[in-house]
Order: structure tokens, then C-alpha cells, then sequence
């Protein structure tokens, strides 16, 4: 099943810059771990936004969940998520 997803990241100016930093590094490592087992297909920058747009391959709805869950920015995301499915017309 095919997700984009949209997150939109809003670290609070009060966090200190040394866990801000741990916090991106780790859900750096996250995100490339996804990529390569396949489940975190594109990942895309929003120009000009500290936003990004991905698409995601997993089985279920509750799987996509557990992943966006255990994002190490996920408190300090606004995630929003749109199913996909299939468009007559495309042709791959
Ligand atoms: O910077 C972002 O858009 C948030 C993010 C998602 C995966 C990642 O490495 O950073």
C-alpha cells in the first residue's frame, strides 16, 4: 500500500541545540534504514519549508502508523497522510 505523506517539522526555539541535533540524527538514521529495506520510497524537500513530502510502501495503515510513531521527531511533527491508489491512465 502507497502513502504520501506530508510532514512538517516545528522544533521548539527552547530546545537545546545539543539534543535538537541527537534528535536529527537520529531520525536521519531512521529514515535511510527505511530507505533501504524499501518501505521509505521518495523523500522529497518542500522548497523553502522545513517540510518534506514522502511516499511510503507497507502493508497496512497500523504499519505506516507504528513507522510515523517511531519518527524521533514525531512529537514535534504535523504529519498529514493520503492513501494512493492506482490511476487508470498511469501507465507504470
Ligand atoms: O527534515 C525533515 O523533513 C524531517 C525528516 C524526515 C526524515 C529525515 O531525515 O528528516
Amino acid at each position: 500500500m502507497l502513502f504520501l505523506v506530508r510532514m512538517d517539522v516545528n522544533i521548539p526555539h527552547d530546545l537545546p541545540e545539543a539534543q535538537a541535533a541527537d534528535i536529527k540524527a537520529r531520525e536521519k538514521a531512521y529514515a535511510q534504514a527505511l530507505q533501504h529495506d524499501g518501505r521509505w520510497r521518495h523523500l522529497w524537500r518542500v522548497v523553502g519549508e522545513y517540510a518534506n513530502y514522502s511516499v511510503f510502501d507497507v502493508a497496512s495503515n497500523d504499519e505506516l502508523h507504528t513507522l510515523l510513531s517511531g519518527l524521533p521527531l514525531f512529537p514535534y511533527m504535523k504529519i498529514h497522510v493520503t492513501p494512493l491508489a492506482q490511476h487508470p491512465s498511469a501507465i507504470a
